[in-house]
């Protein structure tokens, strides 16, 4: 490749063009600085993606839902007038734990409310004791990313295995607990042997299934959002072009791609940390951050969206919302929209069960979804209307999902490199926020954050442009 001639200077380049880089290059804008986005892929929303079916019902590909105490997403839902409703959750919940499926009138999600289940005392009790231990534990943990101190390094050093087979004496208990990591909680998701005893319990601190992230979904779907934001940011938007190549100098980034190079006084790089990684730095960054990078792997799962004519499971009494030791899908959520009046259902298969189910061809892959649905739904889940899956780890710019996590011994050996600003070069995307990491929120935080970086280290720069 022969390197073209820079095209010209902005203030700041935005790499990515998820939910975090967005809302950063859109605050930069409103302030008055010159910004450039570049994407990689044919498309804007990076994991905050949607699709509209012939039905007329949306389905989100990525994230979906939002919690009471995300104020930074209900201030942006609420910026464009996009209405919520509340998560279906009325009627019967279902578990099926090693082949017994119990229909019960609760909710148990780290947090428990309602009745339990069905499975025994000593199961039940095994699982929530467990639950409160882990819980304090979190509590108890400093705030912020953790970084160094013995109790840190200790708590780094195991995996989340090890503490569940130390603090469970049921297998109901055990697997409760793994499938919080593989299916719901702690970020990842990843299986309990891969993610660091800290992580896990830095993840439930910031980012706590007891403030029911899941409580709310969007009329339209989350997936609507980045083109609202994105019409803030008319022709500085550039699809279609990896960055490969970021030099750099005190004030100064020369950001390449395929079709060109840019030049800039600042540059956020809003993605993903091991992709970040990826960017071949000239001169070479720190090298705790080098190392960082190559040692935050993403999560695991493939989302499945399923419609129905109608969620079917309610003439039953059913919530549609299903949880249990399957064979494939541990967690499966009433996602329909009751103004559409379709039933959706969103299924998730994770880590060791996506690592075997992926290998199945796709017709094998359908049908032991839907089986696994038909076990906890009945069986007119075998005849959805249409079947969906997002294979997120099959996406090099995603690299899988919902987010990353840390394997032991990350956080507290070099962990002070995730977030600060190395000269120009700032660093976004929801892994990096120490609120709500791997949610909509973090992705927020962290877009909002490296602008106002961005902005106080250009605002010498900025005087002088205005004159
Ligand atoms: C299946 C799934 C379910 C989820 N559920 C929820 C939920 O219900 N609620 C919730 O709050 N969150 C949820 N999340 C998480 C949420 O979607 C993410 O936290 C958020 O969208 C991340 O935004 P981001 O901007 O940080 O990163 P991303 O969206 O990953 O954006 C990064 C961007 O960088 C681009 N890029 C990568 N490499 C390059 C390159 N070399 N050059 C240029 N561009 C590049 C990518 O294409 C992408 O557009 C879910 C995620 C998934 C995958
Ligand atoms: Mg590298």
């Amino acid at each position: 490749m022969t390197e073209k001639a820079p095209k010209t200077g902005y203030d700041c380049i935005v790499v990515g063009a998820g939910l975090s880089g967005l809302i950063a290059a859109r605050n930069l804008k409103r302030e008055g600085l010159k910004v450039l986005v570049i994407e990689a892929q044919n498309r804007i929303g990076g994991r905050m993606v949607g699709k509209l079916l012939p039905s007329g019902q949306w389905i989100d590909q990525g994230g979906q839902w939002v919690g009471p105490t995300q104020h930074r997403f209900l201030n942006l839902l609420n910026e464009y007038h996009i209405k919520r409703f509340a998560s279906p959750s009325e009627g019967l919940k279902v578990l099926v734990f090693d082949g017994k499926r119990y229909e019960f009138n609760g909710f148990f999600q780290g947090y428990h409310e309602g009745d339990p289940p069905g499975v025994s005392d000593e199961e039940w009790n095994d699982a929530i004791n467990a639950w409160n231990r882990f819980k304090k534990l979190s509590d108890d943990l400093p705030q912020g990313h953790p970084h160094f101190g013995d109790d840190i390094e200790k708590l780094d050093s195991d995996t989340l295995a090890r503490w569940i087979s130390d603090n469970t004496k049921t297998p109901f208990g055990n697997w409760y607990f793994s499938y919080m990591c593989r299916a719901v909680g702690f970020s990842g998701p990843s299986e309990p042997k891969e993610v660091s005893l800290l992580h896990a319990l830095y993840g439930e601190k910031v980012a706590s299934q007891s403030e029911a992230p899941e409580a709310e979904l969007l009329h339209g779907g989350a997936g609507q959002i980045p083109s609202l934001i994105a019409k803030e940011l008319t022709s500085c938007i550039q699809l279609n072009e990896p960055v490969y190549t970021i030099k750099h100098a005190d004030d100064f980034v020369e950001v390449v791609t395929q079709k060109g190079s840019y030049k800039a006084h600042s540059a956020i790089i809003a993605m993903p940390p091991h992709l970040a990684g990826h960017l071949l730095y000239e001169p070479p960054l720190p090298a705790l951050r080098e190392q960082l990078t190559q040692r935050i792997p993403m999560g695991t799962c493939c989302k499945i969206l399923v419609t129905y004519p109608t969620p079917f499971w309610r003439e039953k009494g059913l919530a549609g919302i299903a949880i249990g030791n399957n064979k494939w899908v541990e967690l499966a959520a009433d996602s329909s929209d009751p103004e559409t009046g379709v039933g959706v259902i969103a299924a998730f298969v994770s880590c060791d069960r996506y690592r075997k189910w992926q290998n199945l061809s796709s017709s094998e892959r359908k049908e032991s979804v839907l089986s696994d649905l038909a076990i906890y739904f009945g069986s007119p889940a075998m005849s959805p209307t249409t079947y969906e899956e997002v294979n997120w780890p099959r996406n090099s710019y995603t690299g899988g999902g919902y987010t990353a996590y840390m394997p032991p011994g990350v956080w507290s050996s070099m962990g002070q490199a995730l977030s600060p600003a190395i000269g120009p070069i700032h660093w976004a995307g929801t892994e990096m926020s120490d609120v709500w990491p791997g949610f909509f929120e973090g992705a927020i935080n962290s877009g909002e954050l490296s602008a106002s970086n961005v902005l106080l280290s250009l605002s010498n720069l900025k005087q002088s442009y205005s004159k």
